[in-house]
C-alpha cells in the first residue's frame, strides 16, 4: 500500500503544505455535495456581510465630520439624522445576517459530519478482509473517522476566508486609492506571522500523526479498563493498575509533546505579533502625519484609520485562516486516501451469476495460502471437492486452517497458489454479491448484534422484507424459538446490554439466534463454523438432528471439535499442517487408525 503520509517527516514541510492544498477541490466537492443550496445561501450572506463594514465606516466618517463642523459653528448638516439612522440600520443587518451565517454553518456542519460519516461506513464496508489486517489501514481509519468529525472547524474556517478575502480587498482597495504605502506596510507586518503560523500548523500536524499509535493504544487501554467485556477479566486478575499505568505513561509521553510544541508557538507567534503591529502603527502614523499636513480632512482620517483597522484585522485573520485551513487540509490526507484505497479481492465487473442449480460443487486445487503480511504459509497445495448435496465435516486440531478454508470458499481472500472452481469455473469470476447470497456462513466469532431478537435474526437476509413465518420457522429451525418464547419482549426484546431495557443472552443462546440468521438465508452452501460449541448436549443433539434434515440436499460444510456431530457428516475431511491427510466417513476412518481414528478414541476416553 503507498502510504501519502507516512513519509511527513522526511519532506519538506513547505513542499508538503501545498500537497496538501490539493485536498481542497475534493473536500470542497464532499461539501457542496452535502448541502448545495446551503452552500450557496451561506457565501450570498457571506459576501453582503464582508461588505458591509465597509458602509458602517464610510457614513461613520461623514457623521463624525459633520458634527466637527457643528463644534466649529457651522449648521447641522440635512440629512445628519439620516446617516444616524442608516449607521444603525447597517448594523442591526450586519447582526442578523451574521446570525443568518451562523445559523447556515450550523446545519451544514450537520450535513457534512453525516455525509462524510456515511462515506466512511460505506468504504469501510467496500474494503476487504485484507485490507483490515494491515495496522496502517487501521491507523489511517481511525484518523478517517476522527477526521470525518473533526474537521468541521474548517468548514466555517473557508467561509470565514472567503468573508474575510472579500472585507481585505474592499478595505485594501480604499487605502490603495488613499496611497498604496499604507497597503505595502500593513501587508510587510502580517507576513512573518502568517510564515510563523504555518510553519507550527504543519509541525502540529506531523506530531498528531506520530502520536496515532501511541493514541489507537490509549483508546483501546481505556476501553479494556472501562468495557463490560474487560471488567470480569479486569477485576479478577487486578489488571486495572496495569492498564492504568500503562495509559499514563503515553499520555505523559503526549503532553510533553504537545506542551514542547505550544510553548514554541508561544514565543516565536508572539515576536512575530510585534512585527504585524509595528506594520499597523506604521500606516496608522502616515495617516496622521498627513492629515496634520492638511492632506486629509477629518471624514477622510476617521474613514483612513477605520480602513486600516479593518485591513489590518482582516488581512491578519486571511493569513491565519488560511493557515489553519492549510493546517487541516493536511489531515485530509488521511481521509481522502481512506477514500482511495481499493479492496484487494474484488467482484469482477459483469460477473458471472451463481449457477441455479449448482452442479459440480466447489473444487479447491492445488490451493495454497499465506495471510497477507504474514510468511507461514497456512494452506498447503490443498485439494478437496465439494460436491453438490454433500454435508462435509472439516476437522483438525486448532490452527490448522480449517477456518482459512471457510473464509476461501466465501472468497474473503483469494488464495495465494491454485484455484477454487464452483461448477468448474473460478471463484474469481462470479459476481461476489451473487456468490456471497447463495453462503450462508455462521463464523466461530459471529456477530452478537445489539439490535431486537426480530433484527437479529432478519440481517440474515437484509434483502427481503420478511414476514413473521419466516422469523418463527428460522427461529424453529435453529432452536431459537425456545430462546425468545423466554425473552419478556419476544421477537421485539432488545438484546444484549448496550441499550435501555436490552437482556443478555448465554454463549449457546446468542448462538441458536445467530443459526437463524444463516437458516433464513435458504442459502445453497451452508457453513458453520463450530456452531454448537457453546451449547449444551442436549441441544447441540438437537441442532444436529435438525440440521441433518435440514440441509438434505444442500451442501453444507461443518466444522466442529465434537465428534458427536461430525460422525454425522457424509464425508470427514482431517486437516493437519494446512494439508489435506484423510477423508472418509466416520467408519472408514476408524478402520484406518490414522489422526481420526486417534483423535476420536481420545476423545470418547475423556467421556468413559
Ligand atoms: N488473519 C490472520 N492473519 C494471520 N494469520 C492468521 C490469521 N487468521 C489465522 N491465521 C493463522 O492461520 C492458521 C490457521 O488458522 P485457522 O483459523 O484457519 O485455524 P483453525 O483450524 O480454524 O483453528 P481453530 O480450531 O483454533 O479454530 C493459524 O496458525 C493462525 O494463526
Amino acid at each position: 500500500m503507498t502510504d501519502a503520509t507516512t513519509n511527513v517527516k522526511d519532506e519538506s514541510p513547505w513542499r508538503e503544505r501545498v500537497r496538501a492544498l490539493k485536498n481542497m477541490p475534493p473536500v470542497l466537492y464532499i461539501l457542496w455535495e452535502s448541502g448545495p443550496g446551503v452552500v450557496t445561501w451561506g457565501l450570498l450572506l457571506r459576501v453582503v456581510v464582508a461588505v458591509l463594514p465597509f458602509a458602517i465606516a464610510k457614513v461613520a466618517a461623514f457623521i463624525i465630520q459633520d458634527i466637527a463642523d457643528v463644534i466649529r459653528g457651522q449648521h447641522l448638516a440635512a440629512n445628519f439624522w439620516s446617516l444616524v439612522i442608516a449607521e444603525v440600520s447597517l448594523n442591526v443587518v450586519l447582526g442578523l445576517l451574521t446570525r443568518a451565517i451562523d445559523y447556515t454553518d450550523s446545519l451544514l456542519a450537520n450535513r457534512y459530519t453525516q455525509h462524510v460519516s456515511v462515506k466512511v461506513m460505506e468504504q469501510a464496508a467496500r474494503l476487504d478482509l485484507t485490507t483490515y489486517e494491515n495496522p496502517i489501514f487501521y491507523d489511517r481509519l481511525e484518523r478517517a473517522r476522527v477526521q470525518a468529525t473533526d474537521r468541521l472547524a474548517m468548514i466555517q474556517q473557508m467561509g470565514r476566508l472567503f468573508q474575510q478575502v472579500i472585507t481585505t480587498l474592499v478595505f485594501s482597495a480604499a487605502l490603495a486609492w488613499a496611497s498604496p504605502w499604507l497597503v505595502l506596510l500593513l501587508a510587510l507586518g502580517v507576513l512573518p506571522s502568517f510564515l510563523g503560523e504555518t510553519h507550527y500548523a504543519f509541525l502540529g500536524y506531523a506530531k498528531n500523526f506520530r502520536q496515532t499509535t501511541a493514541k489507537r493504544q490509549m483508546d483501546y487501554l481505556r476501553q479494556m479498563a472501562g468495557s463490560r467485556e474487560g471488567a470480569k477479566e479486569v477485576k479478577l486478575f487486578g489488571l486495572n493498575k496495569f492498564f492504568t499505568e500503562r495509559f499514563q505513561r503515553l499520555a505523559n509521553q503526549i503532553y510533553v509533546e504537545d506542551v514542547a510544541l505550544s510553548r514554541a508557538k508561544l514565543i516565536v507567534g508572539g515576536l512575530l505579533g510585534i512585527i504585524g503591529t509595528l506594520g499597523y502603527y506604521g500606516a496608522y502614523v502616515y495617516v496622521i502625519w498627513r492629515t496634520l499636513r492638511g492632506g486629509y480632512n477629518l471624514a477622510d482620517f476617521t474613514f483612513l484609520t477605520a480602513a486600516i483597522q479593518q485591513a489590518s484585522s482582516n488581512l491578519q485573520q486571511v493569513f491565519s485562516t488560511a493557515s489553519g485551513i492549510a493546517d487541516q487540509a493536511l489531515f485530509l490526507t488521511d481521509l481522502l486516501a481512506f477514500f482511495e484505497m481499493e479492496p484487494l479481492v474484488r467482484s469482477k465487473p459483469n460477473g458471472l451469476s451463481t449457477p441455479e442449480p449448482i452442479k459440480l460443487g466447489f473444487e479447491f486445487k492445488n490451493v495454497s495460502f499465506t495471510y497477507p503480511g504474514t510468511n507461514r504459509t497456512v494452506l498447503h497445495n490443498f485439494n478437496f471437492h465439494l460436491h453438490p448435496g454433500e454435508r462435509i465435516a472439516l476437522i483438525g486440531e486448532n490452527g490448522q486452517g480449517k477456518t482459512t478454508v471457510v473464509k476461501l470458499i466465501t472468497r474473503l481472500y483469494d488464495p495465494t497458489e491454485g484455484q477454487i472452481l464452483l461448477d468448474g469455473v473460478d471463484l474469481r469470476e462470479y459476481s461476489l454479491e451473487d456468490l456471497h447470497r447463495h453462503i450462508g456462513v455462521i463464523f466461530q466469532d459471529f456477530m452478537r448484534f445489539e439490535m431486537t431478537a426480530r433484527e437479529n435474526i432478519a440481517v440474515g437476509r437484509v434483502d427481503r422484507q420478511h414476514q413473521q413465518e419466516d422469523i418463527e420457522s428460522a427461529a424453529h429451525k435453529s432452536l431459537a424459538d425456545t430462546v425468545v418464547a423466554k425473552l419478556g419482549g419476544g421477537y421485539d426484546q432488545m438484546l444484549g446490554r448496550r441499550f435501555e431495557g436490552g437482556v443478555e443472552l448465554s454463549g449457546g443462546e446468542w448462538q441458536k439466534i445467530a443459526l437463524a440468521r444463516a437458516y433464513l438465508r435458504d442459502a445453497d452452501l451452508l457453513i458453520l463454523d463450530e456452531p454448537t460449541a457453546a451449547l449444551d448436549a442436549r441441544s447441540e443433539l438437537e441442532v444436529f438432528e435438525r440440521f441433518a434434515e435440514l440441509t438434505e440436499g444442500k451442501m453444507a460444510l461443518l466444522i466442529s471439535h465434537r465428534f458427536s456431530t461430525v460422525r454425522m457428516a457424509d464425508r470427514i475431511v482431517v486437516l493437519s499442517g494446512g494439508r489435506l491427510i484423510e477423508e472418509g466417513n466416520h467408519q472408514k476412518l476408524m478402520e484406518k487408525g490414522g489422526l481420526y481414528a486417534e483423535m476420536f478414541e481420545m476423545q470418547a476416553a475423556s467421556y468413559r
